[in-house]
């Protein structure tokens, strides 16, 4: 019996050696879990459930597939795909769950996040997450056209694609002060989380008591999967095909 976390595929029609990689890994692994949870940014981009493309159909069929043979998949939204709404989660059978949930993790009591909210350096990313998570600002946005919100995705693709070249990499990190909030605001001592982009499984002792808090790696050039039983969690890859 085991538990699956991923985060961080980005997946697009432009990589289709990613999308490969994970229904591998959704036909294979997956329907042998106790569950899967998907972190955040499984999308490189998301603007409304309605954009039903071959490429979106693939996926969700990929997650309709586990959920239909009972596997629970749980989903905490990312900076790219935080418009993912009930639509999907009804097409799919994936429980959409909070920005922050606390799972028993074969025991132990676990914090689950995507990770952008750990960023506080990235003020200026604080500033747009903000901004878009105004339910009025969703709704509104939700409600034009598919020709228009395709249009603005890209103009904001390309414009955060060149906000983070300029960015120094120490303030794309997490804020440590703020894990150690969320932690101990939670009462808890295991924490698991995305977006950084570099998976590790960190360490420390705080007035005598041990923490742990694994980081998920992205998929840009091989997979990233945590595997955790009753015997602790292993932060694995998994390699692509060649095509
Ligand atoms: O990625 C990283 C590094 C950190 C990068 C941070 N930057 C980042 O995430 N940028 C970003 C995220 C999503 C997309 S998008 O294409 O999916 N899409 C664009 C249009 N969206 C929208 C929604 C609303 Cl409510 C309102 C509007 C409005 F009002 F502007 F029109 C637009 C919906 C989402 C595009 C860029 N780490 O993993
Ligand atoms: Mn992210």
């Amino acid at each position: 019996p085991h538990t699956l976390f991923i985060a961080d595929l980005h997946l697009s029609p432009t990589r289709p050696d990613i999308t490969d990689c994970f229904e591998r890994f959704m036909q294979q692994e997956v329907i042998h879990a106790d569950a899967l949870y998907v972190l955040g940014d499984l999308f490189e981009a998301w603007i409304g459930d309605d954009d039903n493309s071959p490429f979106h159909q693939q996926i969700k069929a990929a997650f309709s597939a586990v959920t239909e043979r009972g596997v629970p998949v749980y989903f905490i939204h990312g900076n790219r795909d935080f418009l993912i709404g009930q639509r999907f989660a009804r097409e799919t059978g994936v429980t959409l769950l909070n920005e922050l949930e606390c799972i028993d993790l074969y025991g132990t009591p676990t914090l689950i996040l995507h990770g952008d909210t750990l960023c506080l350096e990235d003020v200026d990313y604080q500033a747009f997450r903000r901004k878009v998570h105004q339910p009025w600002l969703q709704r509104l946005f939700l409600c034009l056209p598919l020709t228009w919100r395709r249009k603005i995705a890209a103009k904001m693709r390309a414009g955060s694609a060149n906000a983070n070249q300029q960015k120094s990499s120490t303030i794309m990190d997490v804020t440590p002060q703020e894990v150690q909030r969320q932690l101990d605001n939670a009462g808890v001592t295991n924490m698991i989380h995305g977006h950084t982009h570099r998976p590790h499984i960190h360490q420390w002792h705080q007035h005598g008591t041990a923490y742990q808090r694994i980081v998920l790696g992205d998929w840009y050039d091989h997979g990233s999967v945590l595997v955790c039983s009753a015997q602790g969690c292993d932060l694995q890859t998994r390699n692509f095909t060649h095509r």
